[in-house]
């Protein structure tokens, strides 16, 4: 791998609350037009990792270098604005909003025409199957229909890479497919992906390198052959599911 391949880079990557180092000293690299998985058990520090990436928690310690910007000490909206979109382990919709509105608001002020930005924002809502909800408000979709409406809003926005967090949790088999289809639809598009599941058949689809932490650490990475047969990741998040 070049370092052009390099889309993103952690290093040494530490956070802590009090007196919990919920990352520590976690590194790794995710390669350009690819998905991470980032697996783990519940406490393992995978949200705390998304949340340091896109600015929402200033790191305690290390290094995150993103296209060669440094993003530790940026806020949340300056990350979005390097081309960093994230979806939330519980969606965050603007739930009084109708549906087209969720995707024009983050695009205000862009240069674009009122008619352009309808028009686009109409074929992403299309793209997750919820055009016809379109003039709906958001809190009337189920809380799956709020996650691809969360992807929807990315898909307008465009960014190089997309940190998903839980996306298949509480959505339904068709619903998965959907959004299974679409994230392989946006790698085909040459976006990159760093993805947070629990979802083991859907990380193994989709990753090409998983990084497993515990208790903070990072405990194995590698393919998903080399994840699957690891004695640490079989003992510490596997056990019998990894047959
Ligand atoms: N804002 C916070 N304040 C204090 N402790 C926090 C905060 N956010 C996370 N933690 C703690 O940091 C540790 C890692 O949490 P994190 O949410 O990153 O884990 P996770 O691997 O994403 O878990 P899950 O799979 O359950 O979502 C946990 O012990 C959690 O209680």
């Amino acid at each position: 791998m070049t370092t052009n391949d390099i889309l993103l880079e952690s290093r040494d990557l530490v956070k802590r609350f009090g007196g919990l180092v919920a990352v520590n000293e976690v590194s790794f690299t995710l390669e350009r037009n690819t998905v991470l998985g980032l697996i783990g058990i519940n406490g393992s520090g995978k949200t705390t990792v998304m949340n340091c990436v896109n600015g929402l928690y200033k790191a305690d310690g290390g290094s995150i270098r993103f296209d060669g910007e440094e993003l530790i000490g940026r806020s949340p909206h300056e990350v979005t604005r390097l081309g960093i979109g994230r979806t939330f382990q519980v969606p965050r919709v603007f739930r009084r909003m109708t549906l087209i509105d969720n995707l024009l608001v983050p695009l205000l002020g862009s240069g674009l025409s009122d008619a352009e930005l309808t028009e686009q924002a109409e074929e992403c809502l299309a793209q997750v199957n919820l055009h016809g909800l379109r003039q709906n408000y958001a809190e009337e979709l189920s809380g799956g229909q709020q996650k691809l409406l969360e992807l929807a809003r990315l898909i307008m926005l465009d960014p190089k890479l997309i940190l998903l967090d839980e996306p298949f949790a509480g959505v339904n088999p068709s619903l998965c497919q959907l959004l299974l289809e679409r994230i392989e639809g946006l790698l085909e598009k040459g976006k990159s992906f760093i993805l947070v599941s629990h979802d083991l058949t859907s990380i193994y689809r989709l990753s090409s390198h998983i990084v497993v932490l515990n208790e903070g650490r990072k405990i194995a990475e590698g393919s998903v052959d080399e994840v699957k047969k690891n004695p640490d990741v079989i003992e510490a998040y596997l056990g019998s599911a990894s047959a």
